[in-house]
């Protein structure tokens, strides 16, 4: 067990609407182990960034409550000042954010952006940054990595500043990455190319990834495991490729069906109406997915649904998903009876 870095405990993160704390984040308990790759998948207000946000400790306090434990290497991060949180992000624990054009400071020239960790976290002569930071640089796959040094981001393409920004992650090593859709504001090409350097860089730093997306071709190539997050909880949680091939929860094989056909033919996109419901509106006892498939009686759903894990690492939420079938299957006819998005 002395692998796992980051161990969440029934983390609850809720936000103040009009005066009221409504959880986003609803009991959520995971690990991560030092060279793997956890995905988190789910649509969107779910609550992934939540989770991401909490475990950086990055939620303002005062229109947040963040509660539960995150041990993150032996310590639980959420008591911990804020003088010793800062001893660790940024060091051990770094982020990758979504979109590098926010994320990077439009005024200074991206080579001293990669060096404010190091800064921080490490005591380095000016030149021995600058070394560092154009080693780095090159680690990204920056071959002018001295003209890029000295440009600003507006300069750069966004794959470009994507790397930079994976780079700034690394500047001290870290052993735990959160990435939050990192490459979605990137188009396809580049977005194969940065998961490629993301997937090499882990290698090599046998760090523990936590991978933040929307997208299951992204969760394909890069996870090890997948927790699938809907409506503030995990309602599956498996090895990758269980849930490619076994999906058992409505929500996971609903999310799987809407996948674009790998052969390219054409097919009806077989995708469970609705949308994740905002947190002020969510019915929290019984199952929180039963409103979305309506064919799918009430008796057959846990009042108090749990984790059952049903094989080994493979744990499903509520027992409904050993009665549940898409109509289009109970048809037989899956070309005639797709349930389209609203
Ligand atoms: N600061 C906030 N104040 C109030 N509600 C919030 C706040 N941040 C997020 N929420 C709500 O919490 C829920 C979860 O949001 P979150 O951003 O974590 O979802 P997500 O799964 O990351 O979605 P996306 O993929 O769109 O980023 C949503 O209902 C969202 O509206």
């Amino acid at each position: 067990m002395e692998d796992i870095l980051l161990t969440i405990h029934k983390l609850r993160t809720s936000f103040q609407i009009h005066g009221k704390f409504y959880p986003a984040v609803d009991g959520i308990s995971l690990t991560i182990q030092k060279n793997e790759v956890l995905a988190i998948v789910g649509e969107s207000g779910c609550g992934k960034s939540a989770l991401a946000l909490s475990i950086m400790g990055l939620h303002p306090s005062d229109r947040t409550l963040v509660e539960g434990i995150i041990e993150f290497q032996g310590r639980n991060l959420l008591q911990l000042p804020i003088a010793e949180l800062n001893q660790i992000r940024g060091k051990r624990l770094a982020m990758i954010f979504q979109d590098p054009m926010t994320a990077l400071h439009p005024l200074m020239i991206v080579g001293r952006q990669i060096e404010e960790p190091m800064n921080v976290h490490l005591t380095l002569s000016t030149k021995e940054k600058k070394h560092r930071t154009l080693q780095l640089l090159e680690r990204v796959g920056i071959q002018n990595n001295e003209q890029v040094y000295q440009q600003y981001p507006h300069e750069l393409s966004g794959g470009m500043r994507q790397r930079v920004l994976i780079a700034m992650a690394l500047a001290c090593d870290p052993v735990l990455l959160i990435a939050d859709e990192p490459t979605t504001a990137l188009d396809v090409t580049i977005q194969a190319q940065i998961l490629e350097l993301m997937k090499d860089l882990q290698r090599q730093s046998q760090a523990g990834i936590l991978l933040i997306t929307h997208d299951l071709g992204v969760v394909a190539e890069m996870a090890d495991r997948v927790a699938v997050m809907y409506a503030g909880e995990i309602v599956e949680l498996a090895p990758v490729r269980e849930l490619f091939y076994n999906p058992k929860h409505p929500y996971t094989r609903s999310l799987l069906q809407s996948l674009p056909s790998a052969t390219g033919q054409k097919q009806k996109l077989h995708v469970i109406e609705g949308i994740v419901p905002a947190i002020e509106h969510l019915t929290r006892n019984g199952c929180r997915f039963a409103s979305r498939i309506p064919w799918i009686s009430n008796e057959l759903h846990e009042g108090e649904p749990i984790l059952h894990e049903i094989a080994a690492d493979h744990f499903v939420r509520c027992r409904c998903h050993e009665h549940f079938y898409l109509p289009a299957e109970r048809m037989g006819d899956e070309s005639n009876a797709s349930i389209t998005a609203t």
